[in-house]
């Protein structure tokens, strides 16, 4: 399972090792540099063969040792290396200190932020074959000094970038640990008090990280800022050093979500066992709005069927029952006018889980619905329910019924809904992030679900999954599962479906979160472009063969 770490945790297990005595500083930095040139040959294996350019752009502490290294080990291959210091070479921490004094027996450093350093000698960095970017990692706290307009030096690092991405043969910009500018637990670009910054921030073609990808990574710009990430082995893994400091799931540990392959309990769910009846695989049933409306009920009833529910149901209001049979086989239709007349499909003990929201509106029946899946029975009896739309809207207006919320519920907004539900938190998460670690939407949807009392999933290409008790994943649809083809209109609605299906069938709410973000990403990446809402539940079968299920 990939845990994603802070970069206090990052920093914790490296000290743990160093303490430990089985390695030191300098030996890590040195792996980290060795792991950095492998990574570039891995990627660009013409680099290999020949005598090439380099610029290395070192900072003022590890990041910067990482790319004397770096420096050194080009060399030693045989590329002519140039090297600029940002920072002052008497006051690095000792292990850089070490590898500047390396570095120094070998070859110039320049100083970048020096009077006499003219914009020629900065445009031909981008004449270079590979420009490192070893300015700042997990240690920047404050914003970037390349982020001053004045300096336009780093201001162009900024800008060209930008440039030169997506070109053909982009220029081959590496950064050591993260993008410098970025913050590596939340993944935004740290900028001042005034929210000053470049237009559009630098993004490298590689980004090559140490032990675990951080946190930042997977979040919000981060995947924009790194394009491609690799992350490479030091040494730590599996080591009692990670033990002491990282998270179980249930101690506040922030996962990727994972195939269900990799993941026995889940596997062993989405496999129904032989035998059986379709009531023993669950019956969801799904609410849906009044005629004309009905679309993203039948959508997320699909999804619900599709993944495994052996029964669901459409309950819409008795002008809408023509429209739906029209459109409905397998999935059922029973008339549900007002909230008394939920409370009395409830009664069906049967019934699982109810999803609500998806094209239901927001007036006074649909309150009603909301307030009795959310109280009509004891709270042991209750549903499990998956609240998404215009049921969030609903919440978001009447405190009473956010206050009914309990932990068999699953939440799932997107950007504008978490906003209307969770104001104050979705200011912190806007207001230009000034120092390190930024509050991050990880620690957004951690607020949210303690709030809630139970499962919020934070919807977007970095879905973030948190559970009251703190436990966190983030389903992420970027690098090599990028599906950006996802954002359509309706896929939501599909998602409610698989989740409430995937609780029908017996998954816990923060499971069925997970495995339904996953499986959504893969019936997305299974169609590729041109994906409609409605292709979605119909590449679940192709999703489950490929699983083995
Ligand atoms: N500690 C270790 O054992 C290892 C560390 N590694 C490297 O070390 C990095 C972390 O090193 P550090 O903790 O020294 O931090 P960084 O090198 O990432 O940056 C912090 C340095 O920049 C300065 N700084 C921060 N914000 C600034 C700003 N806005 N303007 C000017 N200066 C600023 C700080 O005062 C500090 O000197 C990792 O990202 C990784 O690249 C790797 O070598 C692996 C092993
Ligand atoms: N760039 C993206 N890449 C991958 N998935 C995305 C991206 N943007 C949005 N999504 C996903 O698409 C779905 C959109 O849902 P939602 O915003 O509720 O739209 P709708 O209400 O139209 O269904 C969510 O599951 C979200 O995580
Ligand atoms: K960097």
């Amino acid at each position: 399972m990939t845990e994603l770490l802070t970069s206090a945790q990052m920093r914790a297990i490296e000290a743990a090792a160093i303490a430990s005595g089985q390695v030191t500083g300098l030996e890590l930095m040195e792996r980290a540099g060795r792991g950095v040139v492998e990574a570039i040959f891995a990627e660009w294996p013409e680099l290999r063969a020949g005598s090439f350019r380099a610029v290395v752009l070192c900072g003022p502490g590890n990041n910067g040792g990482d790319g004397f290294v770096v420096a050194r080990l080009l060399k030693e291959w045989g590329w002519e290396v140039e090297v600029f210091l940002y920072g002052d070479p008497e006051r690095m921490p000792p292990d850089a200190r070490v590898n500047y004094e390396r570095w120094v027996g070998m070859g110039e450093v320049r100083d970048i932020s020096a009077k006499d350093f003219s914009r020629d000698d900065f445009d031909r960095f981008w004449q270079a074959d590979l420009v490192v970017d070893a300015l700042f990692g997990i240690g920047l706290a404050r914003p970037a000094p390349l982020l001053e307009p004045h300096n336009y030096v780093l201001h162009r690092l900024f800008n060209d970038s930008l440039w030169w991405v997506g070109k053909q043969d982009p220029a081959k910009i590496v950064a050591i640990d993260q993008p410098s500018g970025m913050c590596a637990d939340s993944g935004r670009e740290l900028r001042d008090a005034n929210g000053e910054g470049p237009d559009e921030p630098y993004a490298a073609y590689l980004t090559v990280t140490f032990h675990r990808p951080k946190v930042g990574h997977f979040l919000e710009d981060g995947p924009r800022f790194c394009t491609k990430l690799k992350v490479v082995d030091i040494g730590l893994a599996g080591s009692k050093f990670e033990d002491c400091v990282t998270s179980h799931p249930l101690r506040n540990g922030t996962y990727l979500t994972r195939s269900p392959e990799a993941d026995f309990e889940a596997m062993q769910r989405l496999r129904r066992a032989e035998g059986g009846h379709k009531y023993t695989h669950g019956h969801a049933f799904i609410l849906s709005g009044p005629s004309g409306r009905g679309g993203a009920a039948r959508l997320a009833a699909r999804g619900a069927l599709r993944v495994g529910a052996g029964l669901v149901t459409v309950g819409c209001p008795a002008e809408a029952l023509v429209e739906n049979a029209a459109r409905l086989d397998a999935v059922m239709l029973r008339v549900v006018e007002d909230g008394a007349a939920l409370d009395a499909v409830l009664e069906d003990g049967r019934i699982g889980v109810v999803c609500l929201g998806p094209g239901l509106g927001t007036g006074a029946r649909e309150a009603g619905l909301v307030a009795a899946a959310l109280g009509a029975r004891g709270a042991e009896r209750a549903a499990s329910l998956v609240l998404d739309a215009d049921a969030l809207t609903i919440l978001s207006r009447e405190a009473g019924l956010f206050g009914a919320l309990h932990g068999r519920c699953v939440l799932t907004p997107h950007g504008g809904e978490f906003a209307r539900l969770f104001p104050d938190i979705a200011e912190k998460l806007a207001v230009p992030a000034t120092k390190g670690p930024a509050y991050s939407k990880v620690d957004a949807t951690r607020e949210a679900a303690a709030r809630a009392g139970c499962v919020v999933l934070f919807k977007g290409a970095d879905t973030v999954i948190a559970a009251p008790d703190g436990r966190c994943a983030v389903n992420s649809a970027h690098y090599e599962r990028a599906a950006p083809w996802l954002a359509t209109a309706g896929s939501g609605d599909v998602l409610a479906g698989f989740i409430a299906g995937l609780m029908a069938r017996g998954f816990s709410p923060f499971d069925a979160a997970c495995t339904g973000a996953w499986l959504h990403v893969e019936c997305a990446r299974e169609f590729g472009p041109g994906l409609i809402a409605e292709d979605l539940p119909e590449m679940l079968p192709a999703v489950f063969r490929r699983l083995g299920v």
